[in-house]
């Protein structure tokens, strides 16, 4: 049973159709990839979900309920989440500092389930803006899941990533998805990664879904390979 879904969402900017009549079910537990080339609306998309951008038609429901003209605060404390595309994290405080501040906010019973997990445990004493980057993603990943969310949208938590850190990455989202029963939105440019990991993948191109459904079957849509993975398939 989907908890969190988009029904007939459309955003504009003035002229430009940006998302048009978009439909997506996220289920708890399970990982949704969205991939598309530059400009697809992949970013609008998550920005309408989390309640950034206003849609001009279609609904988003959290159990069912119409949350379309919710705030972004209102989501955040009724269990949707969303990481940014970059890091937010604050550069002169320690790792442990930041993630026990946002715990204690957001009442996390399990804050060392989730250093353990993201093998943070090393840099809790460290200060975030001297540890490397793809440590930094790892402590937003870990940012996003305080508090038991039970949606996060994910914006591309591999942009900058070398190829392995981005591998490690998506493993622990699904891990941490799984063990936490989050239903989660991911937005990757990393396409295998995507196809590796995620239990559903919905492909937009030029704001309309190309395809959706398994990754299997969307590696096989010949839409898909014609607009967009071409021989990669
Ligand atoms: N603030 C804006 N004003 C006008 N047009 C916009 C605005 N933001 C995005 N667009 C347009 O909307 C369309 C979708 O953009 P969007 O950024 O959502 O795509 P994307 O798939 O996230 O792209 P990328 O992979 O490059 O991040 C594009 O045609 C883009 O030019």
């Amino acid at each position: 049973m989907a908890v969190f879904e988009a029904s007939g969402l459309s955003v504009r900017y003035g002229a430009v159709a940006a998302n048009k009549n978009i439909d997506i079910a996220l289920v708890q537990g399970c990982v949704h990839g969205v991939i598309g080339p530059n400009g697809a609306g992949k970013s609008t998309f998550i920005d309408a979900l989390s309640g950034r951008r206003r849609p001009s038609s279609g609904r988003v429901l959290l159990d069912g309920e119409d949350i379309t003209r919710r705030s972004v605060r209102w989501r955040r404390a009724h269990g949707i989440s969303r990481s940014f595309q970059r890091t937010s994290v604050f550069a002169s405080m320690t790792v442990g500092a930041q993630l026990s501040m946002v715990a204690r906010r957001n009442a996390e019973p399990d804050l060392a389930g989730i250093i353990d997990t993201l093998g943070l445990g090393e840099v809790v004493d460290r200060v975030c803006g001297e540890i490397a980057y793809g440590t930094q993603r790892a402590v937003d990943l870990a940012i996003a899941l305080i508090g038991r969310p039970r949606v996060v949208l994910l914006d591309e938590p591999c942009a900058g990533l070398v190829a392995d850190e981005a591998g490690r990455m998506l493993r622990h989202v699904r891990d941490l998805c799984r063990e936490r029963d989050v239903a989660a939105l991911l937005v990757e440019h990393d396409v295998e990664g995507v196809f590796r990991t995620c239990d559903t993948i919905t492909v937009l191109d030029l704001g309309e879904v190309l395809s959706s459904g398994p990754p299997e079957e969307v590696r096989a849509d010949p839409r898909v390979i014609r607009a967009y993975l071409g021989s990669a398939a």
